[in-house]
Order: structure tokens, then sequence, then C-alpha cells
């Protein structure tokens, strides 16, 4: 009999299947501290949760049967994947089920701002019959800009449509053609904050996610506009927004969820008249709770069966016998896929690897699944983007990922070579792994390079003139960043060379602005590797 433990309110009707399955029994006990849930885990083959409990590292290591963790909905960042992973754990999500909900309640919040619906009802209870204090706005013929078109940005454009708006869509996968079929226009974040008299945000939170609505795009924004964030809190900068709002740049803001949670007594937003708040609701539906629980626990039940199962979200054991020739690859692969997917301008049309030298000997497939990873990780999250589902999101996207092996590998014994198509541009990295070195790369475009693939890289493309390098140093100097390793690369005297340098932390904006100002220097860009 398996043993599944429901730790979250979850729909009744959702986990009905596994309540009737005759081989399962079910125990509801919410509201349980990590401290409990740590001293009653251990019986437990299967947990179930929302976004309320925290799956730490050390009920992991207390759940000596736990087979699975099951997220009836989207977000995982209650869940320490890493430790689950190391355990053997698989986690799932369900993807899906809420998509329709969160639209419809960021169309709510909206709606609510355009109209001041929550600060009429509070003054009409309260006894005011004040019509003077909330003149309105149409949506009709205004532009509303999208950051993140992935499941709810997309059905949030779609209705907006409905509505007589303009939707300006950013998205790191959104092509110009994907854009024209939803009947949006393709835009930069720029584009967006200096246009849209509403914005919405629909990413995961992640290092490049977070904070990127803040003080720099306040500074540019279009004067009165209203933005939404129903998605994660942190992505928009919290201190700054209400700032913008206070100084009439924004004119409203709806915010379902924030970057702590429940936010502080004293948070600003809460004493804001022109800023509205839900407890992170936007999924909080009869439907929506019903679809994600029936999804989550059917999957489940695969699992606890050893029957194919979906929506794995950390990685799964892979065989040994290819472990043991493909493992040393792994972390190579996925770095060149971060690396060449930081290093693209535009949304990414096809992806094509070659695999040389003695990998031309085994089924690289496990490999491309890691190279997937590294590229479509960086942008939709490194939590919700794993081997399983790597192939499976370039797919969605409609992202052609081709492979080829072959015997030769130029100088090295090994060699993966990652080149990225998008419209305009089409960018190449190689790396190969030296025996007692570790993971390098060695080609950038046409550049021959050797860079280990780790920490704060900074790819600088210039002309091969003296002096060059003295300036680069000093400037790093005078901001103290510390260059660790510097690496110049040049096809011919005097032409087009690159040059990439690691540092020791991250490099401030403006010192890649500044940089960009040094004669002879074309173009900078910080690449970030964990
Ligand atoms: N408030 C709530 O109760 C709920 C919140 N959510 C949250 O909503 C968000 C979106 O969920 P889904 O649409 O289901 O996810 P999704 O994975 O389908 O879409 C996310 C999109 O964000 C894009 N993205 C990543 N980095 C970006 C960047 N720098 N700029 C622009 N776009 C970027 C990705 O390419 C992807 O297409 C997630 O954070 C999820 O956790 C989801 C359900 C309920
Ligand atoms: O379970 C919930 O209500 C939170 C939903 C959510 O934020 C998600 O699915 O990412």
């Amino acid at each position: 009999m398996f043993k599944v433990l429901v730790s979250d309110p979850i729909s009744d009707m959702g986990i009905q299947q596994l309540m009737d399955a005759p081989d399962v029994a079910v125990d509801k006990k919410t509201g349980l501290s990590e401290d409990e849930l740590v001293a009653i885990i251990g019986e437990y083959d299967a947990l179930l949760v929302r976004s309320q409990t925290r799956v730490t590292a050390r009920i992991m290591e207390a759940a000596k049967s736990l087979k699975v963790v099951g997220r009836a909905g989207v977000g995982v960042d209650n869940i320490d994947l890493q430790a689950a992973t190391q355990r053997g754990i698989i986690v799932i999500n369900a993807p899906d089920g809420n998509t329709i909900t969160t639209c419809e309640h960021t169309f709510a919040m909206m709606m609510a701002l355009a109209r001041h619906i929550p600060q009429a009802y509070a003054k009409t209870v309260g006894g005011t019959w004040d019509r003077k204090s909330f003149l309105g706005v149409e949506l009709r013929n205004k532009v509303l800009g999208v950051l993140g078109m992935g499941r709810i940005g997309s059905e949030v454009a779609k209705r907006a449509k409905a509505f007589g708006m303009e939707i300006l869509g950013y998205d790191p996968f959104l092509t110009e053609e994907k854009a024209a079929k939803l009947g949006i226009k393709l835009a930069s974040v720029d584009e967006i904050v200096r246009n849209a008299d509403f914005m919405t945000v629909h990413t995961p939170l992640t290092p490049e996610t977070r904070h990127m609505i803040g003080p720099d795009q306040f500074a540019v924004m279009k004067k009165g506009m209203r933005i939404v964030n129903c998605a994660r809190g942190g992505i928009i900068d919290e201190q700054a927004l209400v700032q913008a709002v206070n100084e009439g740049i924004v004119a409203g803001a709806a915010f379902d969820v924030f970057e702590s949670e429940p936010p502080a007594p004293d948070h600003p937003f809460l004493s804001n008249p022109k800023i509205i708040v839900t407890p992170h609701l936007g999924a909080s539906t009869v439907e929506a709770q019903e679809n994600v629980a029936i999804d989550v626990s059917e999957q489940v039940l695969h699992i606890l069966r050893n029957e194919p199962f979906q929506n794995a979200v950390n990685m799964p054991p892979i065989p040994a016998n290819v472990m043991t020739k493909l493992q040393p690859y792994f972390e190579l692969g996925e770095k060149l896929g971060s690396f060449i997917t930081q290093l693209l301008n535009g949304a990414v049309e096809e992806i094509n690897i070659s695999f040389s030298g003695e990998l031309a000997e085994v089924d690289t497939q496990p490999l491309t699944r890691y190279i997937a990873k590294g590229i479509f990780g960086h942008h939709l999250g490194a939590d919700q983007v794993n081997i399983i589902n790597s192939l499976h999101l370039a797919k969605e996207r409609g992202v052609n990922i081709v492979t080829s092996q072959s015997q030769t590998a130029k100088d090295f014994t090994n060699l993966i070579t990652v080149s990225l198509r998008a419209k305009n541009e089409t960018r190449l990295v190689a790396g190969t792994l030296l025996t007692g070195y570790g993971p390098r790369i060695v080609q950038i475009d046409r550049f021959t390079v050797d860079v280990p693939p780790v920490g704060h890289l900074v790819l600088i493309s210039h002309n091969d003139k003296p002096g060059i390098i003295g300036r680069i140093g000093t400037l790093f100097g005078s901001k103290e960043v510390n260059i660790a390793t510097m690496q110049v690369g040049r096809q011919i005297e005097g032409g087009a060379a690159i040059m990439v340098l690691s540092v020791d932390k991250g490099v401030p904006k403006e010192l890649l602005s500044e940089m960009l100002e040094l004669p002879d220097l074309n173009k900078a860009k910080e690449i970030i590797l964990s």
C-alpha cells in the first residue's frame, strides 16, 4: 500500500482518484510546521503540496520512502529541487491547469485598476456616496504590454484583443512570425515601458527577470501607466514601484504576489491608495484547483505504480551505462547552452549541435537534453527546465534541434559545437573536455579561444589595435572589478578580434556602457555561468 500525504488545502474532487485507488492510502494534514513534517514524512511515498508547504532539504532528508513530490500548480519555488534530485525524489507540477484562471485574475486586476473598484467599494460600504473621485479609463484603444508570452501571457493577450487593446509582447522565445499569428506586435522591454498604457508580467522569477522593471525602467516609463503583477513577487522592484506611484509616473498598480509572502503589515503597498492587492489568489478558483489536483494526482499514481509519467521538473535517474560515458560532458553541454543563449540577439529559431571525436561513438541524446536545458533554462528559469522537459520545451516553442555526429574533432579528442540561429544572426560556441583540466570553451563564432566556462565572463568584440587591452584593464580597475583571466582571439593582425575576460564579480551596468565608449571597442556583453 502506498502512503500519500496531502499537506496543503487541495481540492477533494481533484484528489478523488487517489482516494479511490485500492493501492493508495491518503492522509490530509495541513498547516504542519517543518519539525512536524520531518517527524512524520518518513512513512510516506508521495507528498502533495500547493504553495504553502516549504519542502526543504531537511524534510527530504527525513523522507526515506518518498518517491515523488507533487505540486498542484506551476511554480515550484517552495520545493528544494536540488535536494530532491540528489535524493532521487521526482518533483512534478501541474503547469496547464491554472492558466485560464490566472489569466482571468489578471484581467480582474486590470479592470479593477482601470475603474478603481476596490477603492470605490470601500468608500461606498463605509457610507460615502463618492462618484467624483473614481473617474476611470477604458481599456479600448489602450496599449497593453505583456512581458512573458508563455501559457498565461498568451491567454491574456488573446483576451485583451477582444477588449480592443493593442498588444505589445516580449518573450525571449517570441519570434515575429509567432507574434503575427497571435495578432500582436513583438517589442522590446524598453519599447513596452515607453509606450504601454497598461503592463502585465507573466514570467517566472529568475536572476534575469528579478527587478526587470526597476528604477531604470520607471525613469523612461510612459506617464500614467497601470501595472499588474500576477506572476511572482520580485519581477517588479517593489520599492521603485512605490516611488514611481508617488511621483505620478505610475497611475496605479495591482499585485497578487510579493517579494515576501505574506507581506509585512507595514509593507508600503498596503497603505498606498493607488496600489491594490490580493493574497496570491491568481490560481484560486474551484475549476483551477480541481484541474491542478486532478493532473498532479494522475501523475503521482503513475509514478507510484512505475508507469510512464509527465511534467517532472527535476532530473530523472539516467541508466548507469549511459551515465558513465556521458556524465563528464553534462556540465560542459549545459554551460555551452547557457553561454550561447546569452550571446544571441533575437528569438532562437533553430539549434544545431554537432558531437565530434569520441562523442561520435555514443548515443548523445541525453547530452542534447543538457544542452537544451542550458539554452531554455536561462530564460524559463532553472527550476522549470530539466532534462526530461527541455526537448519538449523546444518543440512547444517551435524551435527545431538538429544534431549530427562526426568522427573528426579538429585538434581535440572530443568537441561539442552548438550554434543558434535567430532571424538576424547565427552564433556559435564550441567546447571540449580536456583531460586533467576540465571543460573549456575553445571557439566563439569564428574565433579560437581557451576559456573555462564558469562564473562571470565578459565578451568583447573589438578591433585588433595596440593599447586596447590596457584601456580595458584600466577601466575595470577604476571600477574595482578584478579581471581574473583574459583571452584574446583574432583571425588576422589588425582585424576583428574578441576578448573574453573572467571577472570575480558581477559587472556594473555603467562599466559596460563606459566600455562601449572606448575607441576600437564594438560590443561588450556580460555572460553569467553558474
Ligand atoms: N498568481 C498565481 O497564483 C499564479 C502565478 N503563476 C506564475 O505565473 C508565471 C507565468 O506562468 P506560465 O505562463 O504558466 O509560465 P510559462 O513558462 O508558460 O511562461 C513564462 C514565460 O516567461 C518567459 N520569460 C522568461 N524570461 C523572460 C524575460 N526576461 N522577459 C520576458 N519573458 C521571459 C518565458 O520564455 C516563458 O515563455 C509563473 O511565474 C508562474 O509561477 C502561475 C499560476 C498562478
Ligand atoms: O497554489 C496556488 O494557489 C499558487 C499558484 C501559483 O502561484 C503557481 O501555480 O505558480
